[in-house]
């Protein structure tokens, strides 16, 4: 695969009042899977429709294996994309669907049948799409992005619909076209699912890409010296701990979050002072948190109260 992927740069884009697009940078790179996240309206699938040239934007360049879309000579060649994976023609199967869409691409029946295996829907390949269930319309998509074997994918949710059997297998195929050299963008709005798919992590807020990095840094980054502490005796230990220099913070019925001592000085400071706990463990941050402290900022809609929406 020799590609230099997606490298998205100063994109700004406005919608009448609305700025969907306010600077969006970052890199989307061979080998990796990258996942894309952000809250509602924060800009993801704007960038993805500027990325396959389907919106313009009035600053800014999007390009793929160093070219703007519509300068690749065969796209599909280049970057496999599934953004909307209901827009299929209902009365269509699968094959023929991905046949009308090899053919106009020059490409053989053979290679549908690669791809209808490769997303595990041989099966139901003759049935009537109209009839798929979401996620097997998700991975009738991702058979039509292959079809040209590209060295570039972009997924927009396509957890979308999964059941859990679905969204194992999902996870596996991304992790392994990223094993074969390919850049993988996956947009989701599942962090659970991001922290077992993704190495690196591009989260959008406010049509700007507000944190860039690798998934491994920004939980490293966000378990920083915090001890989790479970005990039943939680007003005593928080006393004992914050008078030793610690910041304290009750969690839940029974644990405490600690910080600004490390776990070996806590388990010192609770047998020295007789305060009885079952657990002290180093806090290892989810992606979920990392996700919410960096959205906190940006989210755009945020959920009201009846009363505050009929004012
Ligand atoms: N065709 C359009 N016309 C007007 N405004 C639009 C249009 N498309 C997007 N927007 C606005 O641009 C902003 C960014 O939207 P976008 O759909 O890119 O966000 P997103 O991160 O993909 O959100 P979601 O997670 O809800 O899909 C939002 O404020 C949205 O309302």
């Amino acid at each position: 695969m020799s590609a230099t992927g997606i490298v998205v740069a100063g994109l700004r884009k406005r919608y009448g009042a609305t700025l969907a697009l306010d600077g969006m940078s970052f890199t989307v790179r061979p080998g990796l899977v990258t996942g894309f996240l952000g809250p509602n309206g924060a800009g993801k699938s704007t960038t993805m429709r500027v990325i396959l040239g389907l919106d313009a934007v009035e600053e800014g360049t999007a390009l793929v294996d160093g070219r703007p879309y519509h300068r690749l000579r065969h796209p599909l060649n280049h970057i496999g994309s599934l953004l909307d994976a209901a827009a299929l023609h209902p009365g269509r199967t699968a094959r023929h669907h991905l046949l009308w869409l090899a053919h106009s691409q020059g490409l053989t029946a053979r290679r549908v049948d690669q791809v209808i295996e490769q997303v595990g829907l041989t099966p139901a390949a003759r049935r009537k799409a109209g009839g798929y269930s979401l996620g097997m319309r998700q991975r009738l998509g991702i058979a039509a992005a292959l079809l040209g074997d590209p060295p570039t994918i972009m997924l927009d949710e396509p957890f979308n619909g999964m059941d859990p059997d679905g969204i194992i297998w999902m996870r596996g195929f991304l992790r392994s076209l990223a094993a074969q050299g390919r850049a993988v963008l996956v947009s989701s709005h599942l962090m659970s699912e991001m922290q077992d798919t993704a190495d690196h992590l591009v989260v959008a807020g406010r049509g700007k890409a507000i944190a860039d990095a690798a998934v491994a840094d920004l939980i490293t980054a966000a378990s920083r010296n915090r001890v989790t502490l479970r005990t039943t005796a939680g007003t005593h230990a928080m006393r004992v701990l914050a008078h030793a220099g610690a910041t304290v913070t009750a969690t839940g019925r029974d644990t405490i979050t600690v910080s600004g001592l490390p776990a070996e000085r806590i388990v010192a400071l609770l047998g020295k002072n007789a305060v009885p706990f079952s657990e002290v463990s180093a806090h290892r941050a989810t992606l979920e948190d990392v996700y919410l402290e960096l959205t906190r900022e940006a989210v755009e809609f945020r959920a009201t109260t009846p009363a505050e929406a009929s004012r």
